[in-house]
């Protein structure tokens, strides 16, 4: 099976999660996107949805589901995202997509968090993937000399423009993102913790305070269900 097929099984198998007449909460990036379309399928039953980005809001009301600010909403069910990496213990990278804050906020007040991916993001120890951690511009400079110090090796994320230079990535929340390679994380917890208390992060894209509930991962032999 292609990457893609087994983001589109693991897609249908998240919509036996979704709690009809809720809120659901909606992640960000290529899996997600096979999940939104899978939930256009069944939006009648469900009250709404939280989005984790503008792009999922944008795909989101695409097919006509409602997306709800998340000031207007005291509860959000089920949270439903991909990864970058996974741990047997469910702690995860994420921010591959860029959209790790709000990820990050709307799975902190989901009742679930249902991670769907790929079984290439299986991994023993997180930190090939580079970890992203969003930043206040003002603040790129000093951030990427304390994650240095913890023994990565920063880059800032860039975009091409149309004219052909590179510039700085801009998130949805005006940040940057610093990409950190070269980090082996065999305590993501504590990791977590000392890069959360970084002047100037926004957040950082280790979810192991906060990690998945349940991961339904694609493998050649069917979808596999984890529960941590
Ligand atoms: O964290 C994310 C976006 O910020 C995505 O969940 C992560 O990057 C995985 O993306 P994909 O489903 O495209 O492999």
């Amino acid at each position: 099976m292609t990457q893609d097929e087994l983001k589109q099984a693991v897609a249908v198998a998240a919509i036996h999660y979704v709690v009809d007449g809720e809120i659901i909460g909606v992640g960000t990036g290529s899996t997600a996107n096979f999940f939104i379309d899978e939930l256009a399928k069944i939006k009648h039953r469900i009250k709404g949805t939280v989005a984790s980005s503008e792009a999922t809001a944008a795909r989101l009301r695409g097919h006509g589901i409602d997306v709800f600010d998340l000031n207007e909403v005291t509860s959000i069910a089920v949270y439903i995202d991909g990864a970058d990496e996974i741990t047997a213990s469910g702690a995860m990278i994420k921010g591959g997509g860029a959209a790790l804050t709000r990820e990050k906020i709307v799975a902190s007040v989901s009742g679930k968090f249902i991670c769907i991916a790929d079984g290439s993001k299986l991994v023993e120890v997180m930190g090939k993937f580079p970890l992203p951690v969003e930043v206040l511009p003002m603040a790129r400079a000093a951030v990427m000399r304390k994650l240095t110090a913890l023994g990565g090796q920063p880059k800032l994320r860039t975009m091409r423009t149309n004219a052909g230079s590179d510039q700085a990535f801009i998130t949805d929340n005006g940040g940057e993102i610093i990409d950190v390679a070269g980090l082996a994380i065999l305590d993501p917890v504590a990791l977590e913790r000392e890069i959360n208390q970084v002047p100037g992060v926004i957040a950082v894209g280790l979810f192991a305070l906060r990690g998945a509930d349940v991961c339904l991962l694609g493998t050649g032999d069917g979808v596999k269900t984890l529960t941590f």
